[in-house]
């Protein structure tokens, strides 16, 4: 694959040309059979999200020339590509993360070949940890805004030439989340009689691999943080930049420590089990807002949502 470099020679991260990531959308619609109108990114632990997908087709990341491939625990490191609630899809099971080693450029690739695809629409799904202190292990926080902490130092997957076919050079990321998804997803919420569990809020990506320390959960906290994760921003910001509808949600699957008298100590095997055992709502929340696009753009979706309530 082509790599275009960075205007002095010496970024470590490279751009990645728009040939590129032409060639790689080229490469999965010849393999497919529809033409998806929505992405989906899997969280950890949320990769069963994609088990409402009807006539499924898998291509693993490592036989899709030019992907990165998934080193994750709770990403299984695959597209699945099939129908929802009436629309064609292309969902994720495994993302990447600036901390396994790959620029963010190269992590947030993913969001550009969905809209060289013709992808209209991308729903985010992530596990994070809790810093408001209201928040339960469960709880679903619908995502309004972020803070990009790891963007604040100039590390963007922005960053490099621009190519205006992929966006303008300066995007704004003023309703980066779209506000009427947002609405609409409460409505939803309420249809699931789960008003309570779900939340709106600001996510905060931080780089990892590394979880929190509490001094760090309190500045978070300060700084109007209501969850922290690993993931999304620079995905969110990708998609904003190339013109793609955001609708994100946090499942909580942890409580960040605010306090040395009650610590907590957060590990990767239990977020995803946290993650299984909310699957089912998630999947369900994503197909019900997926119904209500497909609805709104006049595509039939199914009678019933088709997932487990
Ligand atoms: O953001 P996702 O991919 O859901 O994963 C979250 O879970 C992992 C930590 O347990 C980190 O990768 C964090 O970002
Ligand atoms: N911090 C950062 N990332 C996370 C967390 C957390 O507490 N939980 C799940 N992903």
């Amino acid at each position: 694959m082509a790599d275009a470099k960075c205007a002095t020679g010496k970024c470590e991260d490279k751009t990645i040309t728009y040939e590129a990531v032409k060639a790689i959308a080229d490469n999965i619609l010849s393999r497919i059979k529809v033409k998806p109108v929505i992405g989906i990114i899997c969280g950890s632990g949320l990769g069963s999200l994609t088990e409402a997908i009807t006539n499924a087709q898998n291509i693993d990341y490592k036989d899709i020339p030019g992907f990165p491939v998934s080193t994750v625990p709770g990403h299984a490191g695959r597209l699945v590509i099939g129908m929802l609630e009436g629309l064609p899809v292309l969902a994720m099971q495994g993302r990447f993360h600036y901390y396994e080693g790959y620029p963010l450029v190269k992590c947030s690739l993913p969001v550009r070949v969905m809209k060289v695809m013709g992808i209209e629409y991308l729903m985010v799904t992530n596990a994070a940890g809790g810093i408001n202190p209201t928040y339960k292990v469960g709880d679903i926080m619908l995502i309004r805004d972020h803070i990009n902490f790891v963007g604040f130092s100039g590390n963007s997957p922005l960053r490099g030439p621009n190519d205006d076919r992929l966006g303008p050079r300066f995007p704004p990321m003023t309703d980066a989340y779209n506000p009427a998804l947002i609405t609409r997803a409460l409505s939803v919420a309420k249809e699931m009689g789960i008003p309570d569990v779900v939340k709106v809020g600001t996510y905060c990506f931080l780089g990892g691999p590394n979880y929190e320390t509490i001094a760090e959960c309190k500045m978070l906290h300060t700084c109007g943080v209501d969850a922290v994760g690993m993931s999304t921003a620079h995905e969110v910001v990708v998609a904003q930049h190339c013109g793609l509808k955001v609708f994100a949600f946090s499942l909580i699957t942890n409580k960040s420590s605010l306090d040395y008298e009650k610590k907590e100590y957060a590990n990767h095997a239990e977020v995803v089990a946290v993650g299984k055992s909310r699957e089912s709502t998630c999947r369900e929340l994503m197909c019900r807002m997926i119904k209500s696009i497909a609805a709104e753009r006049g595509s039939s979706g199914s009678a019933d949502c088709g997932c487990t309530t």
